[in-house]
């Protein structure tokens, strides 16, 4: 059965290329979205089976709108991770490609993305005006559709193929270590046909109201059972200022008894506990032995 996976389009993002490595066509179908919240209400509705969307940067942190609408506006577990390296590439219009850098007066991108090439921009493009994007992919289009304008953007090596633009720069980014974190969601599980670095749990914890020491207690709960948290992040509750609720990466699975044991433990304790999912992690890299880089 064909697949329907929802990612954040158009064709060419760093989404799409996560979401291919995740969900090789032909036996996925991948169905672009122009912005996080229509990717994950697709899957929300039954209109994708799946979704794939970002969910945090190594140089610009957590992707909030993920987050926020994976916890705040859908109930659909997160079942798969994929890290994926990011390589931006700054694309010109054939007709401007002759251009010396100064002459250049906007570059154009998703904020992600310009924020993660900001010391390039000010150092080789400080006169030029940052125009946002709803994707890298949406800036590489509006490039092609204005051959008289002196604009660059900035994204996929894809996206610049695609849209028969010239290259004027890869690895523009301002540290060589840039990676993605990008999530799968869905409401069926999947097993992946290549090996995973590891597992991990996502919950979302609500602390007692009333409760001092209520985060060490739960941070306890895990620490003596010797469980490894990976990523742990407080959110608006959107109930009222001052009201946040936790986000915790634990690499354990969450059959395991020692997580099972402490999530009642926090429960006891009074907190609301919400499981996200429990799911395998994907580095592009290994995946590249298993499969040809697409
Ligand atoms: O605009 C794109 O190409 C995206 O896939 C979005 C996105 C993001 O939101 O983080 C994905 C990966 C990169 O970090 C930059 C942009």
């Amino acid at each position: 059965m064909i697949e329907t996976v929802a990612y954040l389009g158009p064709q060419g993002t760093f989404t799409h290329e996560a979401a291919l490595t995740l969900f090789p066509e032909p036996s996925a179908e991948l169905v672009p979205y122009p912005a996080i919240p229509d990717v994950l209400s697709a899957v929300d509705r039954g209109v994708a089976d799946l979704a794939v969307v970002p969910v945090e940067n190594a140089l610009e942190g957590s992707v909030n709108s993920t987050l926020d609408w994976l916890v705040h506006h859908i109930n659909v577990p997160i079942i798969g991770e994929l890290i994926y390296p990011i390589a931006h590439c700054l694309m010109v219009h054939p007709a401007q490609a002759k251009r010396s850098k100064d002459e250049f007066v906007r570059i154009l991108s998703h904020p992600q993305a310009i924020a993660q090439c900001q010391l390039h921009l000010r150092k080789e493009y400080p006169l030029a005006e940052v125009v946002y994007t709803d994707s890298t992919a949406q800036a590489a289009r509006l490039i092609r559709d204005h051959p008289g304008e002196a604009w660059a953007a900035i994204g996929t090596r894809r996206a610049a193929e695609m849209n028969q633009l010239y290259l004027l720069q890869e690895q523009i980014q301002d540290h060589p270590n840039n990676y993605t974190r990008f999530i799968a969601v869905g409401k069926q599980k999947k097993v992946w046909p290549f090996p995973a670095s590891q597992l991990k749990t996502s919950v979302q914890v609500t602390l007692p109201s009333d409760y001092p020491g209520a985060l060490y207690q739960v941070l306890a709960a895990f620490s003596w059972r010797k469980i490894n948290l990976c990523h742990i992040e407080s959110r608006p509750t959107k109930t009222g200022l001052g009201n946040y609720f936790f986000l915790i990466d634990a690499e354990i699975a969450e059959e395991h008894v020692l997580m099972q044991g402490a999530l009642a433990e926090i429960e006891a304790l009074g907190c609301q506990v919400r499981l996200l999912g429990s799911y395998p992690c994907y580095q592009k890299e290994s995946l590249q032995t298993t499969y040809k880089s697409r």
